[in-house]
Protein backbone atom coordinates (compact mmCIF):
# COMPACT_ATOMS: atom_id res chain seq x y z
CA UNK A 1 0.00 0.00 0.00
CA UNK A 2 1.35 3.90 -0.48
CA UNK A 3 0.67 6.10 1.92
CA UNK A 4 -1.03 9.61 0.79
CA UNK A 5 2.52 11.45 0.25
CA UNK A 6 3.79 8.81 -1.79
CA UNK A 7 5.42 10.14 -4.79
CA UNK A 8 6.08 8.19 -7.93
CA UNK A 9 7.57 8.39 -10.98
CA UNK A 10 6.01 6.52 -13.34
CA UNK A 11 8.97 6.44 -16.16
CA UNK A 12 11.94 3.92 -17.13
CA UNK A 13 14.17 6.75 -18.03
CA UNK A 14 17.35 7.14 -16.05
CA UNK A 15 17.48 10.36 -16.89
CA UNK A 16 13.94 11.62 -15.61
CA UNK A 17 15.09 9.48 -12.30
CA UNK A 18 18.41 11.63 -11.97
CA UNK A 19 16.88 14.81 -12.88
CA UNK A 20 14.23 14.58 -9.95
CA UNK A 21 16.47 12.91 -7.60
CA UNK A 22 18.22 16.57 -8.19
CA UNK A 23 15.04 18.55 -6.83
CA UNK A 24 16.23 16.79 -3.99
CA UNK A 25 12.51 14.74 -3.95
CA UNK A 26 12.12 11.40 -2.24
CA UNK A 27 9.89 9.26 -4.47
CA UNK A 28 9.29 5.62 -5.82
CA UNK A 29 9.38 4.36 -9.67
CA UNK A 30 6.91 2.32 -11.09
CA UNK A 31 6.88 1.88 -14.77
CA UNK A 32 3.32 2.33 -16.30
CA UNK A 33 2.79 -0.42 -19.55
CA UNK A 34 1.05 1.56 -21.66
CA UNK A 35 1.20 2.09 -25.81
CA UNK A 36 2.51 5.41 -26.51
CA UNK A 37 0.77 7.83 -29.33
CA UNK A 38 3.44 8.37 -31.61
CA UNK A 39 1.45 9.75 -35.38
CA UNK A 40 4.45 11.88 -36.94
CA UNK A 41 2.00 13.97 -38.25
CA UNK A 42 0.11 14.90 -34.73
CA UNK A 43 0.13 18.20 -33.16
CA UNK A 44 3.47 17.51 -30.37
CA UNK A 45 1.72 19.24 -27.93
CA UNK A 46 -1.08 17.14 -27.75
CA UNK A 47 0.89 14.25 -28.64
CA UNK A 48 2.81 14.69 -24.97
CA UNK A 49 0.28 15.88 -22.99
CA UNK A 50 -1.87 12.58 -23.79
CA UNK A 51 1.19 10.10 -23.72
CA UNK A 52 2.21 12.09 -20.26
CA UNK A 53 -1.17 11.90 -19.08
CA UNK A 54 -1.01 7.85 -19.84
CA UNK A 55 1.74 6.60 -18.13
CA UNK A 56 0.36 8.97 -15.06
CA UNK A 57 -2.85 7.53 -15.59
CA UNK A 58 -1.67 4.03 -15.58
CA UNK A 59 0.15 4.12 -12.51
CA UNK A 60 -2.17 6.13 -10.39
CA UNK A 61 -4.81 3.23 -10.65
CA UNK A 62 -2.22 0.53 -9.27
CA UNK A 63 -1.85 3.13 -6.81
CA UNK A 64 -4.51 5.37 -5.77
CA UNK A 65 -3.70 7.31 -2.78
CA UNK A 66 0.06 8.08 -4.51
CA UNK A 67 1.13 11.56 -6.28
CA UNK A 68 2.21 10.01 -9.76
CA UNK A 69 4.08 11.75 -11.83
CA UNK A 70 4.64 11.13 -16.02
CA UNK A 71 6.13 12.21 -18.70
CA UNK A 72 6.90 12.50 -22.48
CA UNK A 73 9.32 14.31 -24.80
CA UNK A 74 9.44 14.59 -28.67
CA UNK A 75 11.06 16.42 -31.56
CA UNK A 76 9.29 18.81 -33.63
CA UNK A 77 10.71 20.02 -36.79
CA UNK A 78 9.01 21.27 -40.00
CA UNK A 79 5.72 19.97 -39.24
CA UNK A 80 6.61 16.33 -38.27
CA UNK A 81 7.13 14.60 -34.95
CA UNK A 82 10.40 13.06 -34.61
CA UNK A 83 9.66 9.94 -31.86
CA UNK A 84 12.78 7.32 -30.77
CA UNK A 85 14.49 5.93 -33.61
CA UNK A 86 13.66 2.54 -35.00
CA UNK A 87 17.06 1.64 -35.12
CA UNK A 88 20.76 3.54 -36.37
CA UNK A 89 19.56 4.23 -39.74
CA UNK A 90 16.06 5.55 -38.49
CA UNK A 91 18.36 7.81 -36.59
CA UNK A 92 21.10 8.77 -39.27
CA UNK A 93 17.95 10.37 -41.08
CA UNK A 94 16.86 12.16 -38.32
CA UNK A 95 20.08 13.75 -37.76
CA UNK A 96 19.97 14.68 -41.53
CA UNK A 97 16.98 16.08 -40.48
CA UNK A 98 17.72 18.32 -38.19
CA UNK A 99 21.30 19.33 -39.50
CA UNK A 100 21.84 23.51 -39.33
CA UNK A 101 18.44 23.72 -38.34
CA UNK A 102 16.18 24.65 -35.50
CA UNK A 103 13.77 22.14 -33.72
CA UNK A 104 11.56 21.82 -30.97
CA UNK A 105 11.86 20.04 -27.91
CA UNK A 106 7.95 19.23 -26.30
CA UNK A 107 7.42 17.55 -22.47
CA UNK A 108 4.12 17.56 -21.70
CA UNK A 109 4.11 16.79 -17.59
CA UNK A 110 0.88 14.92 -16.19
CA UNK A 111 0.66 14.58 -12.37
CA UNK A 112 -2.17 12.32 -10.91
CA UNK A 113 -3.82 11.25 -7.41
CA UNK A 114 -6.58 9.06 -7.83
CA UNK A 115 -7.89 8.71 -4.24
CA UNK A 116 -8.22 12.63 -3.91
CA UNK A 117 -8.71 13.91 -7.63
CA UNK A 118 -5.73 15.63 -7.99
CA UNK A 119 -4.90 16.17 -12.29
CA UNK A 120 -2.56 18.87 -13.01
CA UNK A 121 -0.99 18.82 -16.53
CA UNK A 122 1.83 21.14 -17.92
CA UNK A 123 4.15 21.64 -21.21
CA UNK A 124 7.12 23.12 -21.58
CA UNK A 125 9.00 23.72 -25.13
CA UNK A 126 12.64 24.50 -25.89
CA UNK A 127 14.34 25.82 -29.31
CA UNK A 128 17.34 23.60 -30.02
CA UNK A 129 19.57 24.57 -32.65
CA UNK A 130 21.87 22.15 -34.85
CA UNK A 131 25.33 22.40 -36.55
CA UNK A 132 25.40 21.94 -40.05
CA UNK A 133 26.58 18.11 -39.85
CA UNK A 134 28.37 15.95 -42.86
CA UNK A 135 28.54 12.12 -42.92
CA UNK A 136 31.56 12.49 -41.04
CA UNK A 137 29.98 14.45 -38.36
CA UNK A 138 27.15 11.84 -37.87
CA UNK A 139 29.23 8.89 -38.01
CA UNK A 140 31.40 10.55 -35.07
CA UNK A 141 28.45 11.22 -32.93
CA UNK A 142 26.49 8.20 -33.35
CA UNK A 143 30.16 6.45 -32.76
CA UNK A 144 29.68 7.61 -29.51
CA UNK A 145 26.38 7.81 -28.57
CA UNK A 146 23.52 5.00 -28.56
CA UNK A 147 20.45 6.93 -30.05
CA UNK A 148 17.98 4.57 -29.64
CA UNK A 149 16.22 5.67 -27.10
CA UNK A 150 15.86 8.98 -27.01
CA UNK A 151 13.88 11.64 -29.44
CA UNK A 152 14.88 13.12 -32.35
CA UNK A 153 17.96 10.63 -32.39
CA UNK A 154 20.11 12.55 -30.16
CA UNK A 155 20.89 13.38 -26.76
CA UNK A 156 21.73 16.84 -25.66
CA UNK A 157 23.68 15.54 -22.43
CA UNK A 158 26.11 12.88 -23.77
CA UNK A 159 28.72 14.83 -26.17
CA UNK A 160 25.81 17.84 -27.40
CA UNK A 161 28.74 19.96 -28.41
CA UNK A 162 29.46 17.87 -31.58
CA UNK A 163 25.58 18.39 -32.45
CA UNK A 164 24.13 21.56 -31.00
CA UNK A 165 25.04 25.08 -31.26
CA UNK A 166 22.83 26.29 -28.94
CA UNK A 167 19.08 26.29 -27.49
CA UNK A 168 16.45 28.66 -26.09
CA UNK A 169 14.66 27.71 -23.18
CA UNK A 170 15.17 24.63 -20.41
CA UNK A 171 17.84 22.79 -20.51
CA UNK A 172 16.60 19.74 -18.82
CA UNK A 173 13.32 20.04 -20.93
CA UNK A 174 15.55 18.68 -24.22
CA UNK A 175 17.11 15.72 -21.52
CA UNK A 176 12.79 14.55 -20.47
CA UNK A 177 12.17 16.30 -17.01
CA UNK A 178 12.24 20.20 -17.38
CA UNK A 179 12.86 20.85 -13.66
CA UNK A 180 12.18 23.99 -12.92
CA UNK A 181 8.18 23.27 -13.84
CA UNK A 182 8.54 20.11 -12.22
CA UNK A 183 10.03 22.11 -8.94
CA UNK A 184 7.22 24.33 -9.20
CA UNK A 185 4.44 21.76 -8.75
CA UNK A 186 5.70 19.86 -6.47
CA UNK A 187 6.34 22.69 -4.40
CA UNK A 188 2.99 23.37 -4.80
CA UNK A 189 1.63 19.86 -3.53
CA UNK A 190 4.45 20.33 -0.51
CA UNK A 191 6.34 17.31 -2.41
CA UNK A 192 9.47 19.47 -1.77
CA UNK A 193 11.33 20.17 1.49
C1 LIG B 1 16.06 15.15 -27.33
C2 LIG B 1 16.49 14.26 -26.20
C3 LIG B 1 15.69 13.24 -25.72
N1 LIG B 1 16.11 12.44 -24.70
C4 LIG B 1 15.25 11.36 -24.17
C5 LIG B 1 14.31 11.83 -23.05
C6 LIG B 1 13.32 10.69 -22.99
O1 LIG B 1 13.81 9.71 -22.05
C7 LIG B 1 13.36 10.10 -24.39
C8 LIG B 1 12.02 10.26 -25.07
O2 LIG B 1 11.21 9.17 -24.76
P1 LIG B 1 9.95 9.19 -23.80
O3 LIG B 1 8.91 8.30 -24.42
O4 LIG B 1 9.55 10.61 -23.48
O5 LIG B 1 10.48 8.56 -22.44
P2 LIG B 1 11.14 7.14 -22.14
O6 LIG B 1 10.54 6.08 -23.01
O7 LIG B 1 12.62 7.30 -22.18
O8 LIG B 1 10.72 6.90 -20.63
P3 LIG B 1 9.24 6.67 -20.02
O9 LIG B 1 8.24 6.66 -21.16
O10 LIG B 1 9.29 5.36 -19.29
O11 LIG B 1 9.06 7.85 -19.10
O12 LIG B 1 14.36 10.82 -25.11
C9 LIG B 1 17.35 12.64 -24.10
O13 LIG B 1 17.72 11.92 -23.16
N2 LIG B 1 18.16 13.64 -24.57
C10 LIG B 1 17.80 14.47 -25.58
O14 LIG B 1 18.58 15.38 -25.95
Amino acid sequence: MSTPRTLILASASPRRKQLLAQLGATFLIEVARVTEHEDPATDPREMVAHNAALKADWVAAVHPEAVVLGADTTVFIDGTVLNKPMDIGDARKMLQRLSGKTHTVFTGLAVRCAATGLRLDEGVATEVTFRPLDEAAIDAYLGKVDPRDKAGGYAIQEHGEMIVAGYTGSYTNIVGLPVEATKQILTKLGLLG
